[in-house]
């Protein structure tokens, strides 16, 4: 199997305090991977070290067959047009409509004419599910699922190899966070999208997940699948609600 990200050796601190002690996984090709752990455990440290937000200690982190962490300023910018990210809260600019939430980074990162970029808003409106007035409402005017969309069209506007998604479905009733879910996978299958996402929600997590790492004091617990987990564990359930 071809690992799209390969993270060796990894040791993050903030200032003397090491959050990830000498970590070392591997993302596969097309898999829905998630990144568990307790609260404070160093998800989003770790998700952020890998869109290179934050700089490690030490460690190696190859993505798409690079060391991120050896990139001059040039060849870090063309990496970054590879990743879609989903913060937690949509993080959507409150004094712009949708259309320019979504035409934004277009009109940043691409030399086309408006009627192209406005299109491809569009396409991405329409494949997170939403219709297409949606473009001209503003943020507060939309529910938290639509938010959710919204981001995830925008994410998604420059056609990213690689989604990052922090905490997809947190804030939305089970019936929303399940159809958001069954949303990411059919991206996946569709854009075969390479899927990386912090969550706590279980549900997540046996409906979609294809593979996780569970962080706990500084190194990794556990690495692959949730039938393997359910190998280690007798009752898989208690495990996961306690990490
Ligand atoms: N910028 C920072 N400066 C100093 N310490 C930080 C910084 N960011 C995070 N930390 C600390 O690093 C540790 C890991 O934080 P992180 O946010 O990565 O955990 P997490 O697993 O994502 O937690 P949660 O599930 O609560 O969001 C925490 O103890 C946090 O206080």
């Amino acid at each position: 199997m071809e690992a799209i990200i390969e993270v060796k050796n990894l040791t993050t601190k903030f200032g003397e305090r090491i959050i990830h002690d000498n970590i070392s996984f591997k993302i596969f090709k097309k898999d829905i991977f998630a990144l568990l752990g307790g609260s404070g455990s160093g998800k989003s440290t770790l998700l952020n070290t890998m869109i290179a937000l934050n700089r490690p200690v030490s460690g190696v982190v190859k993505i798409l067959g690079k060391n991120i962490l050896e990139l001059d300023p040039q060849e870090m910018l063309s990496m970054q047009l590879n990743f879609g990210v989903l913060f937690q809260f949509g993080a959507l600019f409150s004094s712009l409509n949708i259309l320019d939430n979504l035409t934004l980074s277009l009109r940043e990162y691409t030399i086309l004419p408006p009627k192209a970029i406005k299109d491809i808003a569009m396409m991405w409106l329409n494949k997170v599910g939403l219709k297409q007035e949606v473009a001209n409402l503003y943020p507060n005017e939309l529910s938290g699922g639509m938010i959710k969309r919204v981001g995830l069209a925008r994410a998604l506007s420059l056609s990213p190899k690689i989604l990052f998604l922090d905490e997809p479905t947190s804030g939305l009733d089970p019936k929303g966070a399940r159809e958001f879910d069954n949303l990411i996978k059919e991206l996946r299958d569709l854009l075969e999208l390479n899927i990386i996402m912090i969550t706590h929600d279980m549900d997540s997590v046996k409906g979609i997940v294809d593979r996780m790492i569970i962080l706990k004091d500084k190194k990794i617990f556990f690495e692959g699948s949730l039938k393997e987990l359910s190998q280690q564990s007798d009752s898989i359930d208690l495990f996961l609600y306690q990490i």
